[in-house]
C-alpha cells in the first residue's frame, strides 16, 4: 500500500478503529489496554474482529506518524532512534535491571544501581531512556518503579527474548553489509553474518557456534517459546486450522521443535493424537524434557536428532516443521528434506508453519516490516531466508517430485502460513488441484481443491472445470501436460479483478500436483 491517504482519512480510521476496539473489549470482558502496573503483559487473544481493527489502526497510526514527522525525518529518525534503543534494551538486559527493581513498591536508584552493579548516574540514564519508550515508571518523588513492561521483563521468559534480540540478532544485523561484501551471494550458514559476528573462521553455523554453550542454548529455546505469544505467531492459528477434526494423525513428529509449545497446543486440541514426538538438537531435547506437562505425559516425549542425518523416527502420520527450514539456504535444506525421505510412509504429511513472503506491496507495511525483519534475521544468522510461494514449490520439486505441495493457507491474521506437502510414495502420481488465491489486500491466502474426479490430470491434459478459473481463456495447457499457461496477449482489462462470490482477488496460483506449478501476479491490473 501506498503512503496515500490523506491526514482526514486516517484520522478517521484512526478513530472508528479505535473506538471499535475500545466497545469491543468492553463487550468481550477484556481489560482495556494499559501499561499500568498490574496490566496483562498480552491483552490476547482477540477475536477476528478486533484482530481486524487492530491491524488497521496499526497501519494507519504507522501511516500518519511517517507522514507527520516528514520523508527526510522518518528516515533520520529511523537511524538515530533505533541504534539508540538498542543501547539502552541491551544494559536493560545485561545487567537484569527489571528483575532488579523490587515487585512490591519503588526503590531509589542508588539502590537499584548498587543491586545491578553499575554507577548510579549509568543507571538514571538508561532507566530514563526505557521510561521514555515506555518501559518502567518513576515516581513524583524520582524512586523507580514497576510499569506492566518492565513487570514483563521483569517476570518473564521476555528476558530472554531481549538477550536473544541484543546480544544474537543486533551484533549479526550489524554485519550483514561486510560479510555481503567479503562473501558475495553466499548461502553458506558457517560464513553468515552472525558467524563473522561471533569470530568465526567459517566452519560453524549459527547452532555449531552456539551448542556447547548451554546457557545461550537455553535462552535461544525460551526466546523461541516466548516468540509464540506474540500476536500472530500464536500456536492457536496452526492448530485451529489444521482440519484435523476429520482426519487426525495418531502419531505426530514436530521437527526442531524446540520447546514442543507447538505440539503441546496440537495434544490439547486433538485428544486422538497419542504420539507426538519432539525432535531437536541434545541440549535442546534435554531441556524441553524436563517441562513436560503431567497431562502431557504418556503422550509427548522429546528425542534427540540431528536433522542432517537421516530421520530415526519411521512411518509417522505427520512431520511438523515450525520456523526451522527458515534457519537454513535452499542447498541444507534440500539435505534436511532429503534425509527424510527414507522414514516416510506413502501418505505422509509434513507440515511447515513458515512464512510465505507476500509480493511487494501486497501487504501492510507493518505487516511487511514484521516479515521483512525476520528475513533479515535469517539472512544475517544463517545466510538464510523466508520464502515465497515460489520459493517453497520450486525446494519440494527440486528435492524430489514425489513431495507434493498439497495446499498453502494463511490463517486470517496470522503471520505463518500452514504449507502441507504430502509424501506420495512409489512413482509420480498425478493428484487433485489447488487454487490458491490471495485476497487483494494480501492478507488472506484462500485455498480451494478441486478434487480428481473433477480435475483430471493426466499424462497429456489438465482438465479444470472452466468456472474454477478466473479467466479460463486467459490459460493454455502445455504439450506434457504438466502446467497451465499463462497467455499474457490474451489479458483483459479486468483480469484480477474478478469477483467471486467473497470478492475481487489478485493473485492466482494453479497447482498441478503431478508438477508443482506456477503462479501469476495481477498487480498491475489491480492498481
Ligand atoms: C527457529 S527455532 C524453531 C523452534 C520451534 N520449532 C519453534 O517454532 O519455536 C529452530 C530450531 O531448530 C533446532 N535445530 C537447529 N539445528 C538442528 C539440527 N541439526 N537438528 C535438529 N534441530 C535443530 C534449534 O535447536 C531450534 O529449536
Amino acid at each position: 500500500m501506498a503512503l496515500s491517504r490523506s491526514l482526514p482519512e486516517l484520522a478517521h480510521v484512526i478513530s472508528s478503529c479505535t473506538n471499535r476496539i475500545y466497545d469491543a473489549y468492553d463487550d468481550e470482558g477484556i481489560p482495556q489496554p494499559s501499561f499500568d502496573a498490574g496490566a496483562d503483559h498480552f491483552s490476547g487473544p482477540f477475536t477476528p474482529a478486533i484482530e481486524t481493527s487492530r491491524v488497521k489502526l496499526l497501519e494507519a497510526l504507522d501511516e500518519l506518524r511517517a507522514l507527520i514527522v516528514g520523508p527526510a525525518g522518518h528516515v533520520f529518525f529511523l537511524s538515530f532512534l533505533i541504534p539508540a534503543h538498542t543501547a539502552t534494551l541491551h544494559t536493560l538486559y545485561k545487567f537484569e535491571i527489571a528483575k532488579h527493581v523490587p515487585l512490591d513498591g519503588p526503590i531509589s536508584y542508588a539502590d537499584l544501581a548498587a543491586r545491578c552493579g553499575l554507577s548510579e548516574s549509568s543507571t538514571q540514564r538508561r532507566i530514563r531512556a526505557a521510561i521514555s519508550l515506555r518501559i518502567f515508571d518513576e515516581t513524583p518523588t524520582g524512586l523507580v518503579q514497576h510499569n506492566a513492561a518492565s513487570l514483563a521483563l521483569g517476570t518473564t521468559t521476555l528476558h530472554d527474548w531481549l538477550g536473544m534480540a541484543t546480544e544474537e540478532l543486533a551484533p549479526a544485523a550489524l554485519k550483514i553489509a561486510e560479510s555481503t561484501e567479503k562473501y558475495p551471494a553466499c548461502d553458506d550458514p558457517t560464513k553468515s553474518p552472525f558467524s563473522l559476528a561471533n569470530g568465526g573462521k567459517g566452519d560453524k553455523d549459527l547452532f555449531g557456534i552456539v551448542s556447547d554453550q548451554p546457557a545461550r542454548m537455553e535462552r535461544f529455546a525460551k526466546a523461541m517459546a516466548w516468540s509464540m505469544k506474540v500476536p500472530g505467531m500464536e500456536p492457536r492459528y496452526t492448530v485451529d486450522n489444521l482440519g484435523w477434526e476429520a482426519n487426525c494423525p495418531r502419531v505426530v513428529v514436530d521437527v526442531g521443535g524446540g520447546m514442543g509449545d507447538l505440539c503441546k497446543a496440537m495434544l490439547d486440541k486433538y485428544p486422538s493424537i497419542e504420539t507426538a514426538i519432539v525432535e531437536d538438537l541434545p541440549e535442546v531435547a534435554a531441556q524441553g524434557e524436563k517441562a513436560v506437562l503431567a497431562k502431557h505425559k504418556g503422550r509427548l516425549r522429546f528425542q534427540p536428532y540431528s536433522f542432517f542425518t537421516e530421520q530415526s523416527v519411521k512411518n509417522a502420520d505427520v512431520y511438523v516443521w515450525r520456523c526451522v527450514l527458515h534457519d537454513w539456504p535452499d542447498s541444507y535444506a534440500e539435505t534436511i528434506l532429503r534425509n527424510q525421505i527414507p522414514a516416510l510412509k506413502p501418505g505422509a504429511r509434513l507440515i511447515f508453519n513458515e512464512r510465505c513472503l507476500a509480493a511487494p506491496k501486497a501487504r501492510d507495511h507493518v505487516q511487511e516490516q514484521f516479515a521483512r525483519a525476520c528475513d533479515t534475521h535469517m539472512q544475517s544468522c544463517a545466510n538464510a531466508k523466508e520464502r515465497t510461494y515460489d520459493d517453497w514449490a520450486s525446494l519440494f520439486a527440486k528435492v524430489d517430485p514425489r513431495f507434493k505441495l498439497r495446499s498453502v493457507t494463511t490463517p486470517l491474521h496470522s503471520a505463518l502460513s500452514i504449507i502441507e506437502v504430502v509424501w506420495m510414495g512409489g512413482s509420480s502420481q498425478a493428484g487433485d488441484l489447488d487454487i490458491h488465491s490471495q485476497d487483494p489486500t494480501g492478507k488472506a491466502l484462500l485455498t480451494e481443491h478441486i478434487p480428481i474426479d473433477q480435475a483430471s490430470v493426466s499424462g497429456a491434459s489438465v482438465d479444470v472445470p472452466r468456472d474454477y478459473l478466473l479467466a479460463p481463456d486467459e490459460y493454455e495447457t502445455s504439450l506434457d501436460g504438466s502446467e497451465l499457461s499463462y497467455m499474457p496477449e490474451r489479458v483483459s482489462p479486468m483480469v484480477g479483478t474478478h469477483s467471486k462470490s467473497d470478492g475481487e482477488w489478485r493473485e492466482v496460483r494453479i497447482v498441478d500436483h503431478s508438477r508443482v506449478s506456477r503462479h501469476w501476479l495481477f498487480d498491475d491490473e489491480c492498481d
